[in-house]
Parts: C-alpha cells; structure tokens; sequence
C-alpha cells in the first residue's frame, strides 16, 4: 500500500550527482556556522543537501530585498528559516522554489537547477506559499482532486491520498465545501495537503503555522514530523522562536537581505539561553527601544 506519506515512490534520482564536500559560505557570524555533513553527524558520509543557495541577490527598485545570500541546507531535515519583518525570507524562499526570477546567483534543489531545469525541480517539491492563492470556487476535495491530476498521478491513487490527507488534516467535515468558505487555518491545511499530495522531496512552507489553532498546529507538526522521518526535508519560515527550536534541526537567521548564522539549532543558539536570545542578538535588537519613548501612552486622558 502507498500509505500518505509513504516514501518508497520517492524519486531519489536528484540525490545524485552533487559533490559531497559542502564548503561553508555563510556570509555573516560565520564563527557559528556548520556544514550539512557536521548536522548530519560529523563523521557519516553528508548527504548532499536539498538545497544549495550561491550569491543569490534580488533588489526591487532600490530596495535590496536579498543581497548575494550563501544557504546549504541538508537534506532530511526540519530547516527553519527565521527573521525579522522584511529581511527577505519570502523573497528568498519565492526565488528558491523558481516564483521570482532572482537579478543574480544560482539555486538547485535536490541537485536540480531551479532556472535551468525547472521542471524537474517542480516535479519534486510541495509549495505553500505566502497569501496562498487558491481555486476558490472549487471544493476542498475538488481542489486536491485537480492538484493530483495536475501532478500526474492516477486517479484512484489521487482520490486515496486525498482522503486520506482530509482525514488526518481533520478536514473530511468540510472536504465539500468550497474554499472559499474555509477559515485562514482550513485554508492553510488543504494548502498543505495540495503540496503534499505527490510526495516531493522537499517541502517549502512559508509561515505554516500562522493563523492556525493550536489543534491543527500539533496536527500539522505531526504530519510534517512523521514526513521528514522518511528522509524528506521541510524548509519553513517563521517569526515564532519558540516553534523553530522545538521544531527545527537546522536553521538559517536573516536579517536585512543576509544570512547571519546557519548551522544546528546548537549551533546557531551557541551559548545564549534560547534561540530567541541568539536571534535578538544576531539580528542587533538586543537592548533596542521596546516603548519607553511612548511616555504618552497610558498617562493622563
Ligand atoms: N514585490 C515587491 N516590491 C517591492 N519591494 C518588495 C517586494 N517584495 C518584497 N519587497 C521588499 O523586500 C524586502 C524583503 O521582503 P520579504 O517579504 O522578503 O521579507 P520577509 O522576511 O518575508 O518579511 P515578513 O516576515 O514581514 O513577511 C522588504 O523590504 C520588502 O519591502
């Protein structure tokens, strides 16, 4: 049986090819950064990883949105990538999954060319993106019905995943009313469900958890958790520390345009109490204005 999450169709093709020495490039605070083979466990051969990120830059008129970034991020893994507001996670993550043309700089995925062999980059990962678009007028089972035949695959092998996908993302109650009728978080579910419906080998999901209840938060933890299990490798943006250590194995912090430390979550907290320390820190808002200016507010009416 080709359970949901079932790996044994999983194209292992774009694993080959790759050179295994993975040199460090991280531009910033490099003193904390580690290779793939370090996250993997030192002495074990490095996989190659899932995604390789060189001088990749995007400016939008003057704005520098991504300036010349570096990322290596192992394959198999649950990678966080954190920063604050505009430092250029979207922009980054719209260039590596092939939605905006990048000015310069090069990205594989899965030892695929994103712009030079971009369908078979495509056929191997899963997107949710942000301000996630979707077919609206069709129904939630409707609209995984349509992924997977897009997709390519069977029909009766697309109508069990997407059963079984409504199922787990405690979506079967609503799988026949239309998307457009569903709330923020039924919305990122079938999302969700739609970009995992082929099995990709790497999953990009920007800010997964935003607007989804508690319940489905642990719902969604678990399914991407027992996914990564298989050896496929999730790659997700987030503001929320606390989720990124309690979830992730590697991340990457930006903060305006750069990367400013990538390696183990050990790595990258180094010896702060928490990865939300390290990230003020490493982001320069430690110590920053947090109110006190604002003698107004809550004085005298
Ligand atoms: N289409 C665009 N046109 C002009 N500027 C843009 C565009 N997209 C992004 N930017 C700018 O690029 C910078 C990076 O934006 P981006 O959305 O990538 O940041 P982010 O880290 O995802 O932020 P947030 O956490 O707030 O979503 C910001 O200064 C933003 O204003």
């Amino acid at each position: 049986m080709v359970g949901l999450l079932d790996t044994s169709k999983r194209d292992t093709e774009g694993q080959c090819g790759m050179p295994e020495h993975v040199p460090d490039r991280t531009a910033e605070r490099t003193e904390r950064a580690a290779t793939p083979e370090a996250a993997a466990g030192g002495a074990r051969t490095a996989a190659p990883p899932a995604v390789r990120v060189e001088g990749l830059w995007k400016t939008f008129g003057e704005q520098v949105a991504v300036a010349g970034i570096d990322l290596d991020l192992p394959a198999g893994q649950f990678v966080g990538l954190v920063g604050p507001n505009g430092a250029g996670k979207t922009t980054t993550l719209s260039m590596v999954t092939g939605l905006l043309r990048p000015d310069m700089g090069r990205v594989q995925v899965a030892g695929h060319d994103v712009w030079g062999d971009p369908a078979a980059v495509k056929a191997r990962i899963g997107v949710l993106p942000e301000g996630l678009r979707l077919f609206e007028r069709l129904s939630g089972r409707e609209l995984l019905g349509y992924t997977g035949r897009l997709r390519g695959l069977p029909g009766d092998e697309v109508d069990k995943r997407a059963t079984q996908l409504l199922d787990v993302l405690d979506l079967a109650g609503s799988q026949h009313k239309l998307v457009v009728d569903y709330s923020t978080g039924m919305r990122k579910k079938i999302g969700l469900a739609a970009a995992l419906l082929h099995n990709p080998e790497v999953l990009f999901l920007d800010e997964p958890f935003e607007g989804v209840d508690p319940v489905s938060a642990q719902t969604i933890r678990g399914v991407l958790e027992r996914y990564t299990a298989s050896g496929a490798t999730v790659v997700f943006s987030s503001h929320v520390m606390e989720l990124v250590e309690s979830l992730c194995d590697w991340v990457a912090v930006m903060a305006a345009g750069r990367i400013r430390a990538q390696g183990t979550l050990a790595e990258v907290r180094g010896d702060a109490p928490s990865l939300q320390s390290a990230f003020l820190e490493l982001v320069g808002a430690q110590g920053r204005d947090t109110g006190e200016s604002l003698d107004w507010l809550g004085g005298a009416r």
